[in-house]
């Protein structure tokens, strides 16, 4: 007998009464499961303005999107799939793409016009789906970083940032890139000597994390010659994030995985708090620094020190967690999208011998034929990238054929995309959208040829306006994108001319394949779109170098 209140009931009626209360909860679950099934394929299939492959009334896109699937190699980046799906569903003439893949992934409408993607990206700025971004952001920096919120809390961060993305300010910090850079071609030179096959992606990884540390941090990580904690517990983050292709419930559900998050950002905030305190006090006691090349972290700082007006004894603790949210950001989102676009262009021009011809011989044009000069010029005359024209047009080529991040946005009540060509009118209505970027980058529609690798279109044959959006277009553009083309050039200049890298097979997939459209090194998902099993190379000393 239980005593509640001056009720008292009995065991059975207690049991009773806890199995009917289970009982509703499971019932109301399961007929809110069913009503938002019912709902969700209803919408689909009455749909006139939605143009999509076709639709099964109770899988939805489901079956289409298995068929897809199949048919490319299991491991690739869900963004491979969708120009397949264009083409098979004679959708590229309506520019949009409404899949239902609702319970296993969000409904969705994916772009591959350019002007419709500037309707959601600079006409209006549609807000970022939050939801769908932060099982990856939210581990990896923490919740409220800059890529997936919205609003004033974003801008507040992004007006913050600004100055220290901006192209005169970055060219002040190119002493410390070329630096990066030689430890690189050292390591790479090494290497190169023991004739083995080395994960490439591995390597420019470290680099572009030594240079985002040194740029935003002032902070020699030097992880190309020792791991670093910071870069050690981020990793682990990566390697534990939830896997996208997979329907292993161990691997989804990993009851590990929050422990294992918890602990990471622990030690990644625990450092990166330490650093910024460090700089806190440094500023405080110096005032305004007046050197020239400022690191992202001091401009931060100063931008916080002017609003308080001058000194402050302690950092008011909301800035200091998210300042250290979005370094966190920086580290991630600045480190492996440079990184994997290094290994294509490598890739690229070694399967291009006339083309990387050409890139040399526009090096040697700018640096002279000593490949030492080019490092001490750039020290000195860091403006001597902007006349690296080729190299430039290769990395706009390859970022066009494997864009490593874009951009997912939800869908607003009364938002319509309207069909530049016959003015239909497309909702958006809680739906994620998604400008795929790699679906408009090879859209035949716009861009001649569109797998083949040709630099020279960048100089030779007009651009469709707003077809190239690696970085995405408009307020939410990458902040950090100058920065990525400075980077690169300074490592093209460095290292072109000094090695002969080439990407070797793996074994395919599980389902037997191993291409995509005669491309071997393939992008696949490890929190952006990298080369597959990180581009594993051979790489040997240039000619000239021996
Ligand atoms: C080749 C290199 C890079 C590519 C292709 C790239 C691409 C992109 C794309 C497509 C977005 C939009 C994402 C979205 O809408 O969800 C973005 C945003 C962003 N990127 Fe990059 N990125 C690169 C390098 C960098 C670097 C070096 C940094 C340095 C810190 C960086 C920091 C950011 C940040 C903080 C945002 C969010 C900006 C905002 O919403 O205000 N990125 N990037």
């Amino acid at each position: 007998m239980v005593q509640i209140g001056s009720y008292s009931i009995n065991a059975d009626q207690l049991k009773f009464g806890l199995t009917s209360l289970v009982g509703i909860y499971i019932f109301q679950g399961v007929a809110r499961f069913v009503t938002k099934w019912i709902q969700v394929r209803r919408r689909f299939r009455n749909a006139t303005d939605m143009p999509q492959p076709p639709h099964h009334w109770l899988l939805g896109h489901l079956l289409v999107m298995a068929d897809i699937v199949q048919s490319l190699p299991l491991d690739v980046h869900p963004h491979v799939h969708l120009p397949f799906l264009f083409e098979k569903y004679n959708l590229k003439d309506k520019g949009v793409m409404y899949l239902d893949l609702w319970p296993v992934g969000t409904s969705m409408v994916v772009i591959s016009d350019p002007n419709m993607a500037y309707q959601v990206a600079q006409g209006y700025s549609l807000p970022k789906a939050e939801r769908e971004l932060d099982p990856v952001l939210t581990p990896l920096s923490g919740p409220g970083n800059m890529v997936s919120i919205s609003g004033p809390k974003w801008k507040f961060w992004r007006t913050i940032f600004n100055p220290g993305f901006a192209v005169q300010h970055l060219m002040t910090l190119v002493p410390g890139i070329v630096k990066d850079c030689e430890n690189f071609c050292q390591v790479m030179e090494e290497k190169a000597k023991q004739g083995k096959v080395i994960n490439l992606e591995k390597h420019t990884t470290c680099l572009t994390i030594d240079i985002i540390g040194r740029v935003v941090l002032d902070t020699e990580l030097n992880t190309q010659f020792k791991p670093h904690p910071l870069v050690e517990a981020f990793k682990s983050q990566i390697s534990w994030l939830a896997p996208a292709n997979s329907y292993n419930p161990w691997l989804i559900w990993h009851p590990l995985r929050p422990l294992v998050f918890w602990w990471n950002q622990r030690i990644m905030r625990g450092i990166l708090g330490g650093m910024l305190d460090q700089r806190f006090r440094q500023r405080n006691l110096n005032g305004t620094s007046t050197k020239k090349s400022k690191p992202i972290i001091d401009l931060a700082l100063e931008t916080y020190l002017k609003e308080k007006d001058g000194k402050v004894d302690t950092m008011d603790e909301e800035f200091r967690t998210n300042a250290i949210t979005q370094m966190l950001v920086f580290v991630f989102a600045g480190h492996d999208t440079t990184s994997s676009t290094i290994c294509y262009i490598f890739h690229r021009l070694s399967q291009n011998p006339d083309k990387m011809a050409r890139a040399r011989e526009e090096l040697d044009n700018i640096f002279g034929t000593d490949l030492d000069n080019a490092a001490t010029l750039l020290r000195k005359e860091p403006q001597l990238l902007n006349k690296m024209v080729y190299c430039t047009a290769i990395i706009r080529e390859i970022l066009r054929m494997y864009p490593p991040a874009s951009s997912v946005r939800f869908g607003e009540p009364g938002f319509y995309m309207k069909d530049p060509k016959t003015g239909a009118l497309y909702p958006t209505e809680e739906l994620m959208v998604w400008i795929a970027s790699l679906p408009i980058h090879v859209n035949d529609n716009y861009w001649k040829d569109p797998r083949e690798f040709r630099p020279e279109r960048w100089l030779e044959e007009d651009i469709p306006k707003d077809a190239w959006r690696p970085f995405e277009r408009g307020t939410r553009s990458c902040i950090g994108q100058e920065l990525a083309l400075i980077e690169t050039k300074v490592i093209m200049a460095l290292t072109l001319r000094r090695f002969d890298i080439e990407a070797q097979r793996q074994p395919n997939a599980a389902n037997g394949l191993g291409e995509v459209c005669g491309e071997h090194v393939y992008q696949v998902l490890a929190g952006s779109a990298k080369p597959k099993g990180g581009m594993p190379s051979i790489i040997k000393l240039a000619p000239r170098v021996i």
